[in-house]
């Protein structure tokens, strides 16, 4: 098992430790490459039935605008590819932001006003240091909101598209306010091109400049990442938990 794996299966053992305890459990999940070892890693406690999702609700951070639920660059299309389609999770308690909308400032509030209690949020983290789609500059205080993204993001997330042309200039995402009410949050990063983005997240100023510095203001944030990730903090181990 190679060090993304391991990261990986340590954060599907916390997500399946929380729901042995509490069936109902409410989960955030992101998309983008870090969180789709954490998904596999799922899946295969799922089919081993070491946990069960039938009893889960989950909320996606974050969708594009402009692209149907069977577009493949979809937030909808990625989540159900990479896992809801191969567990045990009941339709009815998926919600992902609608990207199609006619009155997307009505979807925005209707999304916010659904979620009640997260329990656990799982987070990646964005080169400019954004979490969900909260570009630089987003305020803490922001709930479900509509964003135009900045063309750092798009560039970064055009690798999943044939042009940077095609990636969605707006996306609908969950507000920094909303992440932060989750009781817990489990920040995944990998890979060596986060490696600067995690060390000013950990010892940066917290600034909306920086949206993921705002974590350090949150009780209770694991932040697992493999070696190359977490580099540039003095760690013990490729692990904080
Ligand atoms: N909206 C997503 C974020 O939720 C994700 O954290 C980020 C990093 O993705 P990756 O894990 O591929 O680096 O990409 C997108 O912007």
């Amino acid at each position: 098992m190679n060090n993304y794996d391991e990261m990986s299966e340590r954060a599907a053992a916390m997500i399946a430790d929380q729901i042995k305890h509490v069936p109902h459990s409410t989960l955030g999940l992101a998309t983008g490459s870090t969180p789709e070892g954490l998904y596999r890693s799922l899946i295969q406690k799922n089919r081993q039935d070491k946990v069960s999702f039938k009893d889960v609700t989950t909320f996606n951070l974050d969708e594009y605008i402009g692209l149907s639920e069977t577009d493949t660059n979809s937030y909808h299309f990625f989540m159900h590819s990479h896992f809801f389609d191969y567990i045990d999770i009941q339709h009815h308690n998926i919600h992902i932001p609608n990207g199609l909308a006619n009155d997307l400032e009505q979807e925005c509030e209707n999304y916010e006003a659904k979620i009640r209690n997260i329990d656990i949020q799982v987070l990646g983290l964005g080169l400019n240091g954004h979490i969900g789609f909260n570009e630089p500059g987003t305020s803490f205080l922001s709930r479900t909101h509509l964003v135009h993204l900045t063309e750092s993001t798009r560039k970064a997330n055009s690798r999943y598209f044939k042009t940077i042309e095609d990636v969605p200039e707006r996306a609908i995402t969950m507000g920094i306010n909303t992440i932060m009410k989750s009781k817990k949050i489990i920040l995944l990063v990998s890979g060596e091109r986060k490696a600067e983005a995690v060390e000013r997240l950990m010892n940066g100023e917290i600034s909306e400049d920086f949206p993921a510095s705002v974590l350090q203001r949150h009780p209770n944030v694991v932040l697992i990442g493999d070696k190359a990730a977490l580099k540039k903090l003095r760690l013990q181990n490729e692990f904080i938990c």
